[in-house]
């Protein structure tokens, strides 16, 4: 995979795998339209007008249209009820021609964002933010697994050579959507998991034994470069919008320029963000190959 070095450091390129990997998913797609006479589809669904998402959402269809699927998006008023968003997502649920169905998140404070997901139908659920997906991934059955900690694994097998049996994993951050998820993706991959997050004692320490650390707190510039290893592995997470000289900036939990003893770094922006839609296009042809009782290639 092509990617820069800091000095000794491999900067790790998640736009150029991304891309590579949009471009494996467009010819799947292809021949599993092939092979069926029907074309996976993806249903997002957008409530309010929080402009970060607005750009999440938009880049999303242009990257599914791309990727030769079919885009539905339900933009819906900020004001709208819950039983109005529970009966879209049942309508999606049977939808023939729906796959996969995103609600973006955060959804506004007056809706119940945990019912909504659990109103998903799991085989549709292509975020895999519903608790029957994450029960299987837990357990080892398949399941449709949440795209950041997706995109995450990806970089790090294709860092690693594959295996990563019995390397010393630290995962900072206990969210449902990435630290959980990552921590049982590194477990079934057979290594040595570690959770630390804001109640952990001793986080340094902790990670300077880490062969791996992904870092997913939303704080920059967290991790100084006496935390990581020399040769160290780092996926950084975190995506923050801050003001330097006045102009917005996005950064990542990791002092990235403290880092030049890693093996390998992500770098933010051009890290794991790109990962995580390639990912989430990768899940709705993975949905729609199971939907369809086709193999994924
Ligand atoms: N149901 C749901 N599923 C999500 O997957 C979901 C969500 N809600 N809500 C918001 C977060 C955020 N998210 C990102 C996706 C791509 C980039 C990305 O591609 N970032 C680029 C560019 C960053 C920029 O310039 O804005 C990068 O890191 O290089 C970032 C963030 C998905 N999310």
């Amino acid at each position: 995979m092509g990617m820069d070095r800091i000095a000794g450091t491999a900067v790790i390129d998640g736009k150029r795998f991304a891309a590579e990997l949009l471009e494996d998913i467009k010819l799947r797609v292809e021949s599993a339209r092939q092979r069926t006479g029907k074309v996976p589809g993806l249903a997002v669904v957008l409530v309010g007008s929080d402009p970060a998402s607005a750009v999440y959402v938009g880049s999303k269809h242009r990257q599914t249209v791309a990727a030769g699927m079919h885009s539905f998006k339900y933009e819906l008023a900020t004001d709208t009820g819950q039983a109005e968003l529970m009966a879209l997502i049942g309508r999606l649920n049977v939808d023939p021609d729906v796959h996969g169905i995103l609600v973006q998140l955060p959804l506004p404070a007056h809706l119940d964002a945990a019912a909504v997901i659990q109103e998903i139908n799991p085989d549709k659920d292509v975020d895999g933010f519903h608790i029957s997906n994450a029960g299987r991934l837990s357990t080892g059955q398949p399941a449709l697994v949440p795209c950041t900690p997706l995109g995450c694994l990806m970089l790090l097998k294709d860092r690693l050579g594959q295996s990563l049996s019995g390397l010393h994993a630290v995962i900072i951050g206990k969210s449902n959507i990435v630290g959980k998820p990552m921590a049982q993706l590194l477990l079934a991959e057979n290594c040595t998991v570690t959770i630390a997050h804001s109640r952990t004692k001793n986080t340094p320490a902790l990670c300077r034994a880490a062969d791996i650390l992904v870092v997913a707190v939303g704080r920059p510039g967290l991790v100084r470069g006496d935390w990581i290893k020399p040769g160290a592995v780092v996926i950084d997470v975190g995506i923050n919008r801050i003001e330097v000289d006045g102009k917005s900036r996005i950064v990542g939990d990791v002092a990235f320029e403290e880092a030049g003893h890693a093996a390998a770094i992500t770098p933010v922006p051009g890290g794991v963000g790109p990962m995580t839609i390639a990912c989430l296009l990768s899940n709705t042809l993975t949905a729609f190959c199971r939907l369809n009782a086709i193999s994924a290639d």
